[in-house]
């Protein structure tokens, strides 16, 4: 008998960008305790509930664990990964404008990084986004 394929988690990551000391850099943050891979590093962002928009989820997830309220987003990309835990398809969204001031509501760290990154390690869900970045950066050189 075969199991039946588990359901694919929709997710909202963001991809907060600021420019500094001339170089792009994105914002990762520590996966809080009690979760699947606490301590790994990754986008903030979290699972799209019954209803909402990826945009809506990606607001509700950054006032809940950021404390900031993200202005316009542009959905970028998506992309899928397997964990043993669960399968999940990433809405990748970046994110340049917000207001408030960063809180980190769930205990966790926060990091802005460029493609050089220097915080590890990072969810392996996200290496093809960090890729796909050092490609755009690439052609705009
Ligand atoms: N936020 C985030 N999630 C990612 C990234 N890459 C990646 O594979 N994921 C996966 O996407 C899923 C996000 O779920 P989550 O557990 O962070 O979401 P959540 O905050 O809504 O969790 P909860 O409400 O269950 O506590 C996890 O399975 C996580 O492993 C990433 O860069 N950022």
């Amino acid at each position: 008998m075969t199991e039946p394929a588990a359901k694919r988690v929709e997710v909202a990551v963001g991809i907060v960008l600021r420019q500094h000391q001339g170089q792009q850099e994105f914002l990762l943050g520590s996966r809080p305790e009690g979760k699947p891979y606490a301590g790994y590093w990754e986008f903030p962002g979290g699972k799209i509930e019954a209803g909402e928009t990826v945009e809506q989820a990606l607001r509700r997830e950054f006032e809940e664990e950021l404390g900031i309220t993200i202005g316009a987003i542009e959905v970028w990309r998506v992309t899928e990964h397997d964990y043993e835990h669960a399968k999940v398809r990433l809405h990748w969204c970046k994110v340049r404008d917000w207001t408030g001031a960063f809180e980190m509501r769930e205990g966790q760290q926060v990091a802005w990084q460029t493609l050089q990154t220097t915080v590890s390690p990072i969810l392996p869900g996200a290496f093809p986004v960090l890729d796909a970045l050092a490609q755009e950066q690439a052609l705009q050189a």
